[in-house]
C-alpha cells in the first residue's frame, strides 16, 4: 500500500470530489460514517462520548460524527476551543447540521477554566486538528491536549493525533497521546514511527472509497508491506521440484555459550524453503547442532569457542548470512574480514557482524552489492551515526543504501526496509512478543533462506521481514505476548506460508 504525503492526500481526495463525482461535505460524512461504524463494532456497548472539534476538517469530521453517533442513540457532548477565526466551509456545514437537530450538544470553551469534567467512562474522540496542521500547538489548545493526555480516558483520534504532523518530526510538540488512531484511506508515515508510538496508540486504516485512479498514477517512494504486495513477491513451490532448485545457503553463527543463536538461525532457515543448508560454528557446536538441526549439514571452526578463519570454498552457497552469536573476538574480526574478501555474493549481515563491521569503516566497500543489514536502531547508530528523530535516521538510511548498494533493514515495531533505489517500506506484522532475545537470529536465518532461493534482495528482505512478523503474530495469538518465545516464531513459519499462498488466490 502506497504512503502518500498529507499534500498527496488532500489532492486524492480532490480528485475523487472531481471524478467520481462527490461534493466534500459528502465525502466527509462518508468518513464520519466509517469512523461511527468502527467505534460502534469496537465498543459495541459504549454510549457516551465527548468529542473535542477544531474548526478545521478534522472538526467537521468530528461534527458529523457527533451527529450520527446521536443517530444512533449514542449520548455526546462536543466542545469546540473558540479560536475567533470562521471554520471551514464543511465545519460550519456540519455546524449547521448538528444544531438543527441536536443543538444541546454544542458548547464553545475559550479559557482553561472551561475545560469539561469528562467523566470516567466516556470515550474522547480527538478531532481538533488533523492532516492541516502547520504549526505546534500553543496557548489553548496545547492546554487542551494536556488536560485530554491527563485524563484515563479512551482516547480516538480521527485521522491524525491532533499535533502530530504527518510527513516530518515534530521535534516534541504537544501531541495528543490517543489510544487508537483512525486513519483515512491509508497510513501516514507519521503514524509507524517508534518516536510516535505514544500518540499514536493503535493504528486502523478506514477506507472511505478514495479514487483507485489516482492511488494507481501516483509515485511515492513509500510503501507499506501488505498482502497485496507479498502476494506479487511470493513463488509458489514449482511441483517439480528438487532441492537444487531452492539454492544452498550458509549460516555462519555461534560461540561458546551463544549456539542458540545459531540454532534458531539455522532452524528458521530451513524452515524458509531453502534446498540445502550448510552452518559454520565454533567446534564445540558441535553435538548442539548436529542434534538441534539435523536438516542442516555443518562445518566447525578449528578453534573450540569462536569462529576464528573463514577460508572456505564459498562457491556452492547463493547466500551467507553471518552474525547470530558470533561475538567480537580479534580472531574473529579477522575471520569476517577473510569473508569479506573473498565472497561476492549477497550476504545477510547482521548482530556483532554488524558491530565488527561499525568499529571498521573501512570495510564497508568489501560488502557485497545486494546484501541485507538488519540493524536495530542502536546497531544502526554504531553503524552510521546518530540521528535525531526517525524521519533523519531513515533518510541516513536510504542515503547508505544507496551508497552501499545494500538493502538496509532498521528494525523496530514496524522494521523500515531502505532500498538502493531509493524506496522505503514499512513493515506492518509483528507484535511486542517478538522484543525477546533470539528473534534477531530467526530473521537472519529467514533472510539468508530466501535470498538462496533466488528471490532479489529486495523481495527477499520484504518477505522475510513480512514472513517473521506474520509469524510472530500466530505465535502470540498461541502463546501470549508473555510466554512466547523466539523459537516459537519458528514453529509458526509453516502457518505462515499457508496464509501467504492464499493471499494470491484472494486478491
Ligand atoms: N483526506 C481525506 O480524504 C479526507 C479528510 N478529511 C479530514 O480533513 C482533515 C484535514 O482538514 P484540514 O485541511 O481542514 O485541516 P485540519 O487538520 O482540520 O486543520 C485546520 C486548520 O487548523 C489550523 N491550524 C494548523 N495548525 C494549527 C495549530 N497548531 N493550532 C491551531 N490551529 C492550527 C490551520 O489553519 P490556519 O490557522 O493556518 O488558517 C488549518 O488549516 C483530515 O485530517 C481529515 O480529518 C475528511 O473530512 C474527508 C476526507
Ligand atoms: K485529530
Amino acid at each position: 500500500m502506497k504512503l502518500f504525503t498529507a499534500q498527496q492526500i488532500r489532492d486524492w481526495d480532490s480528485y475523487t470530489m472531481q471524478e467520481e463525482p462527490i461534493a466534500s461535505i459528502d465525502l466527509m460524512e462518508r468518513a464520519a460514517t466509517a469512523c461511527v461504524d468502527w467505534l460502534q463494532h469496537r465498543f459495541p456497548k459504549q454510549e457516551f462520548y465527548t468529542i473535542f472539534c477544531g474548526k478545521g476538517n478534522n472538526g467537521g469530521d468530528g461534527l458529523a460524527i457527533a451527529r450520527l453517533l446521536m443517530a444512533r442513540n449514542c449520548s455526546v457532548t462536543v466542545y469546540i476551543p473558540e479560536s475567533g477565526q470562521q471554520g471551514s466551509y464543511d465545519f460550519q456545514a456540519n455546524l449547521e447540521r448538528l444544531n438543527q437537530v441536536y443543538p444541546e450538544v454544542i458548547q464553545f470553551i475559550e479559557t482553561p477554566e472551561e475545560l469539561p469534567l469528562v467523566a470516567t467512562g466516556n470515550i474522547i474522540i480527538d478531532a481538533i486538528l488533523g492532516t492541516g496542521i502547520n504549526r505546534p500547538a500553543t496557548g489553548f489548545t496545547a492546554a487542551l491536549f494536556d488536560y485530554i493526555n491527563s485524563l484515563s480516558n479512551i482516547v480516538v483520534a480521527i485521522d491524525m493525533p491532533s499535533g502530530l504532523y504527518a510527513d516530518k518530526a515534530g521535534d516534541n510538540n504537544p501531541v495528543i497521546e490517543a489510544d487508537h488512531t483512525l486513519s483515512f484511506q491509508g497510513y501516514k508515515r507519521a503514524l509507524l514511527m517508534a518516536d510516535n508510538a505514544g500518540a499514536v496508540g493503535e493504528v486502523h486504516v478506514l477506507p472511505i472509497g478514495l479514487d483507485p485512479d489516482y492511488y494507481n498514477q501516483t509515485n511515492t517512494p513509500f510503501e507499506v508491506i501488505d498482502a497485496a504486495l507479498i502476494a506479487t513477491i511470493y513463488k509458489p513451490r514449482l511441483r517439480f521440484a528438487h532441492k537444487g532448485n531452492y539454492g544452498h545457503g550458509l549460516v555462519i553463527a555461534g560461540s561458546y555459550g551463544k549456539n542458540g543463536a545459531a540454532v534458531l538461525a539455522c532452524r528458521a532457515a530451513v524452515r524458509s524453503g531453502i534446498g540445502l543448508l550448510t552452518c559454520y560454528t565454533q567446534d564445540s557446536g558441535y553435538i548442539v547442532l548436529q542434534t538441534s538441526v539435523p536438516e542442516a549439514m555443518l562445518i566447525t571452526d578449528p578453534d573450540p569457542d569462536h569462529i576464528t578463519e573463514l577460508q572456505l570454498d564459498t562457491t556452492p552457497y547463493r547466500a551467507v548470512g553471518i552474525g547470530p552469536g558470533i561475538g567480537t573476538q580479534p580472531a574473529t574480526i579477522k575471520a569476517v574480514y577473510q569473508l569479506l574478501q573473498q565472497y561476492r555474493q549477497p550476504m545477510v549481515i547482521d548482530a556483532d557482524a554488524l558491530n565488527i563491521l561499525a568499529k571498521h569503516p573501512d570495510w564497508y566497500d568489501l560488502i557485497p552489492s545486494g546484501s541485507i543489514l538488519t540493524p536495530h536502531p542502536k546497531e544502526f547508530e554504531r553503524l552510521f551515526g546518530a540521528t535525531t528523530n526517525n524521519f533523519t535516521q531513515q533518510q541516513l538510511a536510504l542515503e547508505k543504501a544507496q551508497l552501499l548498494n545494500c538493502i538496509i533493514i532498521v528494525k523496530g515495531h514496524h522494521s523500515f526496509i531502505a532500498t538502493p533505489a531509493g524506496k522505503g517500506f514499512y513493515n506492518t506484522t509483528g507484535n511486542a512478543g517478538m522484543a525477546t532475545g533470539g528473534s534477531g537470529d530467526v530473521l537472519t536465518g529467514l533472510l539468508t533462506g530466501i535470498l538462496a532461493q533466488g528471490y532479489t534482495p529486495e523481495d527477499a528482505a520484504i518477505f522475510g521481514v513480512y514472513l517473521h512478523g506474520l509469524a510472530g503474530d500466530l505465535a502470540a495469538a498461541a502463546n501470549s505476548m508473555e510466554a512466547m518465545t523466539a523459537g516459537d516464531i519458528i514453529e509458526y513459519l509453516g502457518q505462515s506460508f499457508q496464509q501467504i499462498g492464499r493471499y494470491g488466490r484472494s486478491i
